[in-house]
């Protein structure tokens, strides 16, 4: 998260915020989505390692981050 600038909000969903940011590296505007982690669900919540798991089969896009 210290890589990152928080702008504005610029939305929410079920499961969290998402912000309008800059990767203070690059200059880079970014969505910064904020998921609320459940310290006592090991690993973390299922739906957000399936949206993760989901953003990496899509990660050849220039528009969708990496992880
Ligand atoms: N990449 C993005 N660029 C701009 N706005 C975004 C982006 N991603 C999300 N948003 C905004 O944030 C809102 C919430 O997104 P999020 O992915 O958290 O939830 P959702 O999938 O829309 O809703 P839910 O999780 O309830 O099904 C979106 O409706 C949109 O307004």
């Amino acid at each position: 998260m210290e890589a990152f600038e928080k702008l504005e909000k610029v939305g929410g969903g079920t499961y969290g915020k998402v912000y309008r940011a800059r990767e203070k590296a690059t200059g880079l505007i970014v969505a910064l989505k904020k998921t609320r982690l459940h310290e006592d669900e090991e690993g973390g919540p299922p739906t957000t390692l399936c949206e993760i798991s989901i953003l990496r089969m899509l990660g050849r896009d220039p528009d969708i981050v990496r992880f």
